[in-house]
């Protein structure tokens, strides 16, 4: 330090400045030289230093990820350069059975990132599932997150609690019509996001946030509660973390550059404020249990997930676990079931919401399909409409299941999977050193021309057809990846949407206001519906 103060201080403004300048170029001409030097070279758009393509900063990635795999011809894998990290993208079904594979095969790619930005900073780098980077800690959390996830996924639970919500939101929808009108319009995608929202809040603590509530409220200019604007906040919280969390793979050096350095701080509240929030649950619900009377009523397959993560591997776990691998058998601490608790609410909110709203936007547009899903629906509940859906009738509904993977095929609300190696290996037909990051292209995949005919059109039979199941290329669709970080919620995602679009199509006739306008979406790492404006009727029958 002190020697560069003595060079500083013996030197002018113009020394300084010249020597600043050369190390800027050495820096530009190193870059380009390991550029162009690179293993592999792939096609792709020539990077930035430090930032790689200025296209990071715009609000949607996936529509230039979707315009350069175009212009890449399908090759099966171009590269991109974001924020000074080179990333593969694989847009072939061929090459992607490595990672998602459920054998041995995808071990060598199990983590997501590279871990050369902020994870550590916002304390995700060991925490939680999604986003962990160290592989015990990983294991052990995955592992109690699916026990905990699984057996809730085959009971009738999430089915009552979409019915429970949906039909609060449903009545504060026939509330605000209009006096001389039948219907009312309102922002779809605005109401859903709080509707996932109090729906994850009962599945993982068993007990309902008032964000439905608070809308509500808010657009008939009621007052509201402490609670309900607690409730709020959270969301808002949630809302934040998805919608600017490529913050957290910024390079370390750029940390403190002007408008980085308030994104991360401003990103920072947040998390601080959401953990703190999940914390205080945590430790509610162990007091709670501490100071039961009746300490046996919690041991339960058909726990909230909060429940569940407590009593993992103590003496009241009702599905104790003998022959796993001994470090998986230990109780789980207040942090962890945080940070597993984030995940819940961060990976199992948004997409859902999304991917809802974008099956109403294709089913508009798409009439004969909504009057297959609607016939469906009516064959399902006969002539009682009004009762609630239960798992066993989600069984039976074949093709509103065919509609939900069909919207995913065309607009997967996660449109791109990552993996980070850990060891060399051969992928996409080119031997790779550890350390690459790959990106599976999921929406090019689901609309390569190689696997799908006319892949722009939309058409559940692709999913009820047996004959066009049977003969559907391998790998050629996903929406939940695949291998051993496949979706932990992918049972609990399905019954919600299920749920949710029977219950609105047996209820309401779905119109879009503007059957011109394109879908309002913007991609971070997951693509948002950022409006989505329709009419609701109720049906004749119902009312
Ligand atoms: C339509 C709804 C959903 C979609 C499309 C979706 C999709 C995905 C995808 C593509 C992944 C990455 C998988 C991979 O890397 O191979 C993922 C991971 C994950 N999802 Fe979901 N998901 C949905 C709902 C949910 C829900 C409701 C929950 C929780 C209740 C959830 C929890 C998770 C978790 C914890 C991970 C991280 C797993 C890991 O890294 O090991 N997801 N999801």
């Amino acid at each position: 330090m002190s020697l560069l103060y003595t060079i500083l201080s013996g030197a002018n403004l113009k020394d300084i400045f010249i020597t600043l300048l050369s190390l800027i170029c050495l820096y530009i001409i190193r870059f380009y030289y390991k550029h162009f030097t690179r293993i592999n070279p792939l096609p792709g758009p020539l990077p930035i230093p430090l930032i790689g393509s200025f296209e990071i900063f715009k609000n949607d990635i996936d529509a230039w990820f979707y315009k350069l795999n175009k212009s890449c011809e399908h090759d099966g894998v171009f590269e991109l350069n974001i924020a000074g990290n080179r990333q593969i993208v694989i847009t072939r079904a061929e090459y992607v059975e490595k990672f998602l594979a459920s054998n041995s095969s995808s071990i060598n790619h199990i983590m997501r990132t590279a871990n050369n930005g902020l994870l550590d900073l916002f304390d995700l780098e060991k925490k939680g599932v999604g986003l962990n980077h160290d592989y015990q800690h990983w294991k052990f959390n995955r592992h109690i997150f699916l026990q905990a996830v699984m057996p809730l996924s085959s009971t009738n639970k999430p089915s009552q609690y979409v019915n429970l919500l949906f039909e609060e939101m449903s009545n504060y929808w026939i509330d605000l019509k209009h006096k001389n009108d039948d219907s009312v319009v309102i922002d779809i995608s605005t109401w859903m996001r709080r509707f996932t929202s109090d729906f994850i809040s009962l599945l993982t603590t068993g007990e309902q946030m008032s964000t439905i509530n608070y809308y509500y409220r808010m657009i008939k200019n009621e007052e509201v509660t402490k609670e309900m604007i607690d409730s709020e906040n959270f969301i808002e919280s949630i809302n934040t973390f998805v919608s600017d969390n490529q913050i957290l793979f910024v390079p370390k050096i750029l940390r403190n550059f002007p408008i980085i350095k308030s994104r991360v701080d401003h990103m920072l509240g947040n998390c601080n404020y959401f953990y703190g929030k999940l914390v205080e649950i945590v430790r509610k619900r162990r007091e709670e249990m501490k100071n039961s009377d009746d300490i046996n009523k919690f041991i339960s397959k058909e726990n909230d997930l909060l429940t569940s993560l407590i009593i993992a591997n103590t003496q009241y776990d009702p599905q104790p676990q003998k022959n796993a691998d001994p470090s998986l058998l230990r109780p789980m601490t207040d942090d962890e079931i945080r940070g597993v608790m984030f995940d819940a609410f961060v990976a199992g909110t948004d997409t859902t919401v999304n991917t809802f709203c974008f099956a109403l936007y294709y089913l508009s547009h798409n009439p004969d399909v909504k009057k297959k899903l609607v016939e469906e629906i009516e064959s399902v509940f006969q002539d009682d409409f009004n009762r609630p859906i239960t798992f066993d009738d989600l069984e039976k509904l074949k093709y509103c299941e065919a509609v939900i993977k069909e919207t995913s095929r065309v607009r997967p609300t996660v449109s791109m999977v990552s993996r980070y190696s850990s060891k060399s290996d051969k992928v996409a037909g080119y031997e790779w050193p550890s350390n690459v990051l790959f990106i599976l292209y999921v929406r090019g995949i689901n609309t390569n021309p190689l696997y799908w005919k006319d892949p722009e059109k939309f058409d559940p039979e692709r999913f009820y057809d047996p004959q066009e199941i049977e003969n559907q290329h391998k790998n050629s669709f996903s929406m939940f990846g695949g291998g051993p970080r496949m979706c932990l919620g992918r049972k609990i995602a399905m019954i919600i949407m299920k749920t949710l679009l029977a219950l609105i199509y047996r209820k309401f006739d779905v119109e879009l206001v503007d059957m011109q306008a394109p879908l309002q979406v913007e991609t971070s790492t997951i693509t948002i519906c950022k409006e989505l404006n329709v009419r609701l009727t109720p049906r004749k029958r119902v009312v």
